[in-house]
């Protein structure tokens, strides 16, 4: 059985159907990117599978359990992760603070009068600085830090919550291209080494290309094609949506696409 199953997804917004009978599938172990151009229609499934947007119709199921209808909290606590595009480190706390902070709001733990919040979880935070590279600098205040290195805080704080499916809304946005696959590349790391899934929004086709399993594609609300990174590719529908009609994504060579 798939990790998360969605089928028949809808979303209208009036008149505007931004979601149009959307269906898929996300495995354990695999990292999934859904592509397509601005206004397809991505922001909003993220939204609907994370439970900050209600559904008109449709069903996602983690396991089994249909999550629709769930306030966000509860999917949360079922396992479905989620990092924002803006990252949401507090920039006076070093870096490990801000990844203990995060444990303690997993774990919610109510702490005792004589033993600080600084002494809880010290051990769990530092193994997760170690998992996204950024032991070095744990005692560094996230306000010094360059942006690449804030992400992969970010990261780190995503999986405090031992998250068995991370949703990953534009995960590189505002970084340059070297920093965009070396977070990615990580990623797709903890994905194999935690038998964990991702979903994530990509605007460089050369990152989704270099590291996706498989590529979901919306255009216009509607999933225009779905499958491996060559099959999307090959794809008339994509190529046509993408470039118009008889240029590949070969030819638009490490094109960065809007
Ligand atoms: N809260 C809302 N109210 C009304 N219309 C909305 C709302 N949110 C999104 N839409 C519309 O739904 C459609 C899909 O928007 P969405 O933000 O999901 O696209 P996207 O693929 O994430 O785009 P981008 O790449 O620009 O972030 C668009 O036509 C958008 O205008």
């Amino acid at each position: 059985m798939a990790l998360l199953e969605v089928r028949g997804l809808v979303k209208r917004f009036g008149g505007n159907t931004a979601v149009d009978d959307i269906g898929f599938d996300l495995h354990e172990g695999e990292l999934l990117a859904l592509i397509g151009p601005n206004g397809a229609g991505k922001s909003t499934t993220f939204n609907m599978v994370g439970g900050q947007l209600p559904a008109t119709r449709g069903s996602v199921k983690l396991q089994g359990t249909e999550l629709l209808g769930m306030p966000s909290r509860k999917i949360a606590r079922l396992g479905v992760g989620r990092s924002f595009q803006i990252a949401a480190t507090f920039p006076s706390l070093t870096v490990l603070e801000n990844v203990q902070t995060a444990l303690i709001a997993h774990r919610r733990k109510v702490y005792s009068f004589w033993r600080s919040a600084r002494d809880l979880y010290v051990q769990e935070a530092r193994a997760l600085l170690q998992q996204v590279g950024m032991s070095e600098q744990a005692t560094r205040p996230c306000k010094e830090l360059a942006y690449g290195d804030v992400k992969r805080v970010e990261l780190a704080m995503s999986l405090a919550g031992s998250p068995r499916l991370l949703l990953m809304d534009e995960p590189t946005a505002g970084m340059a291209p070297a920093e965009r696959n070396a977070l990615v590349g990580l990623v797709k790391k903890l994905v194999r080494e935690r038998n964990m899934a991702v979903l994530f929004t990509e605007h460089s086709m050369d990152v989704v290309f270099a590291y996706a399993d498989r590529v979901i594609v919306l255009a216009r609300g509607q999933l225009i094609a779905q499958g491996s990174v060559e099959e999307v590719r090959r794809h008339p529908k994509v190529q046509e949506v993408y470039f118009g009609t008889g240029r590949s994504f070969q030819d638009a060579n490490k094109e960065t696409l809007p």
